[in-house]
């Protein structure tokens, strides 16, 4: 891709009004992270009131971390309302191989048709009804196990799906790239393959979700980076992270991101 800058230009440009569900875990981390890239993050989860904030999103991410029934409902109810209503969403299917609950109701949000679907090679393997060696909220497989998975699941649903890991791989089912950038520190950390999504979903905002898919993971991994260059270990990675994401701008991206075809 040419140009992945003009995608974090135009996120910032908009700053989108991006709702999230998400979960216990996640959510500090995520609101900083998206508005330290440029976005409005808002996490919103009663049942009573989700759906109707979807309608004035302008993206949706929808995770199901720390997922329960009204959770679960409310998730459903704000998805059906984004397709309804063009709002681009993407899900989470955090730890989606690791019980029935979770299998079941990855099912009925795939079926809603996700804009784009981001998730580590296990949740993806799982998610497309493979057996996968996830262990909880962690991947326990390598990005290319999950490739052919990842085809037939856009494929099938119409999404994008990112296969996030030490090199990303990303396809909408006919195209597909992978992206090199990243940096080792950066699953010791929780709740960042959360907040990506989210930056996913702010991305994803009035632009082409494959495009925006592969500028967003260009994007994070090149933060990682510069966090991994700046900081000592996990602890002190979460500030630079924060640094990194709000002082990287398109020329910069541009420059550093490693996008090749797959
Ligand atoms: N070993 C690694 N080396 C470099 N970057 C990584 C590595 N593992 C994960 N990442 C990056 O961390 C971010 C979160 O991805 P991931 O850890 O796969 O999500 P999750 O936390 O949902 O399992 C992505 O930007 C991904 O590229
Ligand atoms: C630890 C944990 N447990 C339930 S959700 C969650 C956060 C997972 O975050 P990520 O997938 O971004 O590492
Ligand atoms: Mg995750």
């Amino acid at each position: 891709m040419e140009d992945p800058g003009q995608y974090l230009a135009m996120m910032r440009q908009t700053a989108p009004l991006v709702h999230n569900i998400t979960n216990y875990v996640a959510m500090n981390v995520m609101a900083n992270v998206l508005l330290a890239a440029g976005a409005s993050p808002a996490m919103i989860h009663a049942r009573e009131e989700a759906a109707e904030f979807a309608g004035i999103a302008q993206a949706l991410s929808v995770n199901i971390g720390t997922v329960s029934p009204p959770w679960a409902e409310a998730m459903e109810a704000a998805a059906t309302v984004a397709g309804e209503k063009d709002v681009p969403w993407v899900l989470d299917p955090v730890a989606v191989g690791a019980t029935g609950y979770r299998r079941a109701l990855g099912a009925r949000l795939l079926a809603l048709r996700p804009t784009v679907i981001r998730g580590n090679a296990s949740e993806i393997l799982a998610l497309a009804g493979a057996v996968s060696a996830g262990k909880g909220v962690d991947a326990g497989e390598s990005v290319e196990t999950a490739e052919n998975a990842a085809r037939a699941l856009a494929r099938h649903g119409g999404a994008v799906v990112a296969v996030t890991g030490a090199v990303d791989f990303v396809t909408d089912g006919t195209r597909a790239v992978r992206i090199a950038n990243g940096d080792a520190m950066m699953p010791r950390v929780t709740a960042l393959g959360c907040s990506l999504t989210g930056v996913v979903a702010a991305f994803a905002a009035g632009q082409s979700p494959f495009e925006a898919t592969v500028a967003a993971l260009a994007y994070y991994g090149l933060a990682g980076e510069r966090a991994g260059a700046a900081s000592e270990g996990p602890g002190t990675f979460q500030p630079a992270f924060l640094d990194a994401l709000h002082a990287i701008d398109p020329a910069a991206l541009n420059a550093g991101a490693r996008i090749e075809l797959a």
